[in-house]
């Protein structure tokens, strides 16, 4: 795999990982060929007369592992320190996001060699509690939400779906919220587990002609961490990591969608073009205050994670297919320009200690040169 630069060098740009999944049998059958090059040691792809640069490109062979291990594995570490993190798979319909994310974890396929992104982001989550436990008190809870025709479902809530309709909330101080959403309390990678796998059973999902398995609305996994010093009780921090699949971009004439497909494919390509407007209008340094946020409530939902003060992983996914080029030529696209929008990330103090803090802000802030809510990177200290 090719990697680039650290995540020292860009904690305040959106990072991006290219993964290229292999051919289908579906599109060997077909006799496409494939028509993206990895440029070797480079974190480079070519594709006709164009070559995209990202942080990451992670080529057909790689493993789940592999890709855990290099593109994911370091941001639970931030978790920890109190940012707000967020994964962010966007690709055309079949091109693996829901596969590299993990989102439909089903624990009776038993194949633990080959967990997407939640199942083993979980697994290192509740494996840094356990070694910090005699330090610090933790509590983890989780939601779980889907974006299904411009409304949000709550998919903890154990209600019917009619009733388990969501808003979606902003202000200052909490920042895009859903009032209401369930908060189930978690204690182990296990009951965390059944609790996405028991979600994920509430998702829409249908069969196209791209892909048998679509998933027809976009989901938002989030884990909560609260963590407090047990010697000093000023020390505390709650952050979030939301895990976001979102539904695959579509050309109807290749899904052969029709009726209620046809619909949701409308809906679905509406809101990831207003998600493009937003990362192109981020991309190109437009002023915050002029980006349209509120032209979808996929924008609106994401407004923290692209543009705000979270820390952006965003997943492109590609197939290698001539078939697909130009749906991968726009991905590529618009990944390119994912790249270059700055977010701000800030730890999370909670708001006693953010009090002290402020207190000793300016002599900090002087000291040091830089801002006290950006730690020095080459510390282990959570
Ligand atoms: N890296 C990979 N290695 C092996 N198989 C893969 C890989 N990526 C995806 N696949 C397979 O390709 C098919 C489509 O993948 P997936 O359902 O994840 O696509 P998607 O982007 O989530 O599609 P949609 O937007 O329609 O939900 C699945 O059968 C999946 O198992």
């Amino acid at each position: 795999m090719e990697n680039g630069e650290s995540n020292r060098d860009t904690i305040d740009t959106v990072q991006v990982a290219l993964r290229i999944r292999p051919l289908m049998q579906q599109e060997i059958e077909r006799g496409c060929d494939e028509c993206i090059d990895v440029v070797p040691g480079e974190p480079q792809v070519q594709i006709k007369d164009l070559a995209f640069t990202y942080n990451y490109v992670f080529p057909q062979h790689i493993t789940q592992q592999e890709f855990y291990d290099t593109a994911v594995k370091g941001l639970i570490r931030k978790l920890f320190q109190g940012y707000n993190v967020t994964i962010l798979a966007y690709g055309q319909t079949g091109s693996g996001k829901t596969y590299t994310m993990g989102t439909n974890y089903s624990g009776s396929e038993g194949d633990s060699t080959n967990l997407g992104v939640i199942p083993q982001a979980v697994a290192d989550i509740f494996d840094f509690i356990d070694v910090n436990e005699n330090k610090f008190t933790f509590k983890v809870t989780v939601s779980f939400m889907e974006l299904y025709q411009e409304q949000c479902y709550d998919l903890l809530s154990g209600k019917e779906r009619g009733h388990s309709v969501i808003d979606i909330r902003e202000d200052i101080n909490k920042g895009v919220h859903l009032p209401g959403i369930t908060e189930l309390p978690v204690t182990s990678t296990a009951e965390t587990m059944m609790v996405l796998e028991k979600g994920s059973i509430g998702r829409v999902t249908g069969s196209t002609a791209m892909n048998q398995a679509s998933s027809r609305s976009h989901a938002v996994f989030t884990i909560m961490v609260a963590k407090e010093s047990k010697t000093d009780k000023n020390l505390a921090t709650t952050s979030k990591f939301h895990f976001v699949d979102l539904a695959g971009s579509e050309r109807i004439k290749k899904t052969k969608a029709s009726g209620e497909r046809l619909r949701e494919g409308v809906k679905i390509n509406q809101g990831l073009l207003a998600l493009g407007n937003v990362i192109s209008a981020l991309g190109d340094g437009t002023n915050r205050s002029f980006i349209s946020y509120r032209d979808s409530k996929l924008t609106r939902l994401l407004q923290d994670s692209l543009g705000g003060n979270s820390l952006t992983m965003m997943v492109a996914c590609v197939s290698p297919a001539d078939y697909n080029l130009d749906e991968t030529v726009s991905t590529l696209r618009y990944a390119d320009r994912a790249r270059r929008i700055r977010n701000k990330p800030v730890i999370n103090q909670d708001a006693k200690a953010a009090e002290i803090i402020r207190d000793n802000f300016d002599a900090t802030y002087v000291k040091k040169k830089k801002c006290f809510f950006f730690p020095d990177e080459q510390s282990n200290d959570l």
